[in-house]
């Protein structure tokens, strides 16, 4: 019979494929791409979408659950439980999983069959972890609401008490949703680019304090939307910091260009390793504080020797490895793109007495070459976004020769495709770590060490 969309079929999950889908065959031959599937499901499905060799399916019901699905079955929504993709498996599995879709990149991108990869890093905290909350506003009907864009669309789902977001974050959300519906401001619609309200984004941290940013759609702020935050100040004594962020652009990414300060601190302030590390709105900061933590000591425990050596941060955010890096370093320089992560950096370094850190604002794809062909550096740590390293810099690190790599990455495929160039530079690859810094969704984070051989 030919599968049609929409029709309901039953089918058994095999495995977890990267991306963290679940595949099963129907008949035994005809692929399908089930999301928070587990092995050994038996389930009745929909197909949503079909293409010549596959297709993809919801779930509709649970015939007979796999063993490693949680108990809890009434928690799962199926399609997109809390933005949580991986929220179905036990923690144990997760973490088995994730370490199986490194191995995967690493021998199919990286075309590495001989490293070993460990096992997962486990975090010490599975829920209420993400200290950096940002959701988008939508309309129910009148009620103002956030929440969670539902998969492959711009619609919103709302949460109440997501388990991935801290439980301040949370409280802070409800309280100002509250207040935002009473005042009736309007929600952004980004079909028409008209309307207010675009995203709210709360920034927690271990001192219980918090950082609320209100992103609107306006070039200025009215005493209406001053009068609202400073009302959500008035209920918590936690948020030190609000900021509105103003965006007008027709745009996908949340933050305006303009972040201006209402009240309270500019930053916020977060300790790891003994150093209170400064974050503003725009700056990039680990989401997973204890596992950040964690994963700090693993990279740098992975560099031979870092006593009287030269070290380069580079993505660098707010500087957190290299200012740990700079305890027992000899200098360490910190190259970062946004320049208020620099700042932050540069304030950081400051308060907490650090001389021998430089940071260069800039891209990594310039800074680089010209830093390394200057100085006589020995290590560098390389932490990019998910696209991963420019392929020049990667030839400019082997020109020079400089004799051990530590690579963070938060993109698998990426970093097996990196990892492939500095081996063909003549780098080897001798420990990979799978650092589960998500739990509850399938985005594993991975620490490399290469040594020139
Ligand atoms: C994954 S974060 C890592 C930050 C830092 N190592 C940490 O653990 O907090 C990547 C950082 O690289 C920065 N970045 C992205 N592209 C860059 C580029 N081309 N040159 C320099 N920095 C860049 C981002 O702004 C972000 O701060």
């Amino acid at each position: 019979m030919k599968l049609q969309k929409g029709q309901i079929i039953e089918l058994k999950i095999e495995k977890i494929v990267y991306g963290g889908e679940g595949l099963g065959y129907y008949n035994n031959e005809f692929a399908m791409f089930v999301p928070m599937s587990v092995p050994g499901d038996i389930l009745k499905v929909e197909i949503i979408s079909l293409k010549k060799t596959y297709g993809r399916a919801l779930i509709k019901s649970i015939i007979s659950p796999g063993e490693e699905r949680i108990s809890d079955l009434n928690r799962l929504t199926f399609e997109d439980f809390q933005g949580c993709d991986f929220g179905m498996l036990n923690y144990e599995s997760q973490l088995k999983y994730k370490r199986d879709m490194v191995e995967d990149v690493v021998r199919r991108i990286g075309k590495n069959s001989i490293v070993n990869i460990e096992e997962t890093l486990g975090s010490p905290v599975e829920s209420n972890y993400r200290n950096k909350v940002i959701e988008p506003f939508s309309l129910n009907g009148n009620e103002i609401i956030t929440g969670f864009f539902k998969r492959k669309s711009h619609d919103v789902f709302q949460v109440e008490d997501n388990m991935l977001n801290s439980i301040l974050g949370n409280k802070i959300i409800s309280k100002l949703k509250d207040i935002l519906n009473k005042k009736k401001i309007s929600v952004y619609d980004e079909k028409r680019h008209k309307g207010l309200l675009r995203h709210v984004m709360v920034r927690t941290n271990s001192f219980n304090e918090a950082m609320l940013v209100l992103i609107i759609n306006d070039t200025k702020i009215s005493e209406n939307i001053k009068e609202i935050l400073k009302e959500v100040m008035d209920n918590f004594k936690e948020v030190v910091s609000v900021y509105v962020s103003l965006n007008d652009r027709k745009t996908n990414v949340a933050l305006g260009n303009k972040n201006i300060l209402i009240c309270g601190e500019k930053t916020i302030k977060e300790d790891i390793s003994g150093i209170h590390f400064n974050i503003s709105p725009t700056s990039f900061f680990q989401i997973n504080l204890e596992q950040t933590r964690r994963l700090y000591e693993l990279a740098i425990s992975m560099f031979e020797n870092i006593e009287n050596k030269n070290i380069v941060d580079a993505y660098a955010g707010t500087g957190t490895i290299g200012m740990i890096l700079s305890k027992k370093a000899k200098k360490v320089y910190s190259i970062e793109i946004v320049e208020s992560a620099v700042k932050d950096g540069i304030k950081t370094a400051k308060e907490n007495k650090i001389e021998n850190v430089e940071f260069i604002c800039g891209d990594v794809n310039q800074e680089l070459g010209k830093l390394i062909k200057a100085e006589a550096i020995d290590s560098i740590i390389l932490d990019p976004p998910r696209k991963g390293i420019d392929e020049e810099s990667l030839l400019n690190i082997s020109k020079v020769g400089i004799k051990e790599i530590v690579y963070i990455s938060c993109n698998p495929s990426t970093f097996a495709r990196d990892i492939e160039i500095l081996e063909k530079e003549g780098y080897e690859l001798v420990k990979v770590k799978p650092v589960d810094m998500f739990p509850q969704t399938s985005h594993i984070e991975v620490v490399g060490r290469l040594i020139k051989k």
